[in-house]
């Protein structure tokens, strides 16, 4: 298996490389990509790590080296949010970057299954989606916007407000990665309850969650740790569909929900990505009419990607 974080020296790519090195199946081989003079030192110090995962940093000038027979790429590359700033106003900055390492997927590892980190995701995955298609490699199946932040942090939020375990708590988190887009189904969580006070808290909070981290961070960045977590989280989900085992996780895709092109949605992983699209069940009607209120700016943000390349 050869995995490839492309941005691999930034807050993100360390937390996410730490722990695949410690995660990853034996024999695996970690490829780290950044433009950043540091990613040679950042392979060398994780090499040092004693796990059956060999670690190699690829610099600015080695993108082909670093994609060439990957069967996984994740991309936290680019810019993130500081306070005042939307997830949005980084599309301009951002956009040009998964231009760029997309083409470089279609020049060296097309059939990868590839997860986008990047933000604003709502529009950074149609980009990647419309230069495969314009490379002529387009799978939907195997193309991911990563939306498990959310979903961690739902599970985190809902354990502390019912003194629950996290173990214990699943959430299903559908629609886009950015405000009003993110839609936890609280109406779904199996065997927890909730007054509508608490439901009037806890989905803003759950929104709203990369901006807590963003206004805590005064100035040093977004939401790095616990987007590493969850990024490890999705990408073993993807290892494990690899090779061979049944898995069910959401994430942000090209589906069938009918609800917006790209939207995310539980589905079935395996030896091709996305094996199955399977329903996000019945919502109640609160959940219904935020959902009917998000579309435009989800579907805004989709055409703004998919018009980058167009
Ligand atoms: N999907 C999600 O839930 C989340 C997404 N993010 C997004 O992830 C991205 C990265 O965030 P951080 O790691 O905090 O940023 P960072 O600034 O710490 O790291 C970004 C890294 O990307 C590298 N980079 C820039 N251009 C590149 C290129 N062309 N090729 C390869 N590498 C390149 C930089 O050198 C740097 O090492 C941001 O866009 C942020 O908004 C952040 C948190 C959650
Ligand atoms: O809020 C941000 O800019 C980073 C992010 O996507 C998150 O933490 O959910």
């Amino acid at each position: 298996m050869k995995v490839a974080v492309l941005g691999a020296a930034g807050g993100i790519g360390q937390a996410l490389s730490l722990l695949l090195k410690t995660q990853l199946p034996a024999g695996s081989e970690l490829s780290l990509y950044d433009v950043a003079p540091v990613v040679p030192g950042v392979a060398v110090d994780l090499s040092h790590i004693p796990t059956d995962v060999t670690v190699k940093g690829y610099g600015a000038d080695a993108l082909g080296d670093a994609l060439t027979g990957c069967d996984i790429v994740i991309i936290p590359a680019g810019m993130p949010r500081k306070p005042g700033m939307d997830r949005a106003d980084l599309f301009a900055v951002n956009a040009g970057i998964i231009k760029t390492l997309a083409e470089g997927i279609v020049a060296n590892c097309p059939k990868a299954l590839v997860g986008v980190i990047t933000n604003p995701v709502n529009g950074t995955v149609p980009i990647v989606a419309e230069v495969f298609k314009k490379a002529g490699t387009y799978e939907a199946n195997r193309v991911f916007g990563v939306t498990t932040l959310d979903v961690i942090r739902s599970e985190t939020f809902i354990a502390e407000l019912k003194g629950l375990s996290t173990s214990d708590v699943k959430v299903p988190v559908i629609g886009g990665h950015s405000g009003t887009t993110i839609l936890p189904l609280l109406s779904q969580v199996e065997g927890v309850e909730f007054t509508q006070a608490e439901i009037d808290a806890l989905t803003p909070r759950i929104q709203n969650a990369g901006t807590e981290v963003v206004m805590a961070k005064a100035g040093g960045g977004s939401a790095t740790l616990s987007m590493g977590a969850a990024a490890a989280r999705f990408c073993m989900s993807l290892v494990k569909g690899l090779q061979g085992e049944d898995v069910i996780d959401y994430a942000y895709v090209e589906g069938n929900t009918g609800d917006a092109t790209y939207f995310a949605q539980p589905v079935r992983l395996g030896k091709n990505g996305v094996e199955e699209y399977l329903p996000y069940g019945e919502l109640s009607a609160y959940e219904e009419n935020a959902k009917n209120e998000m579309l435009a700016t989800l579907n805004a943000d989709i055409k703004e990607g998919a018009d980058f390349i167009a």
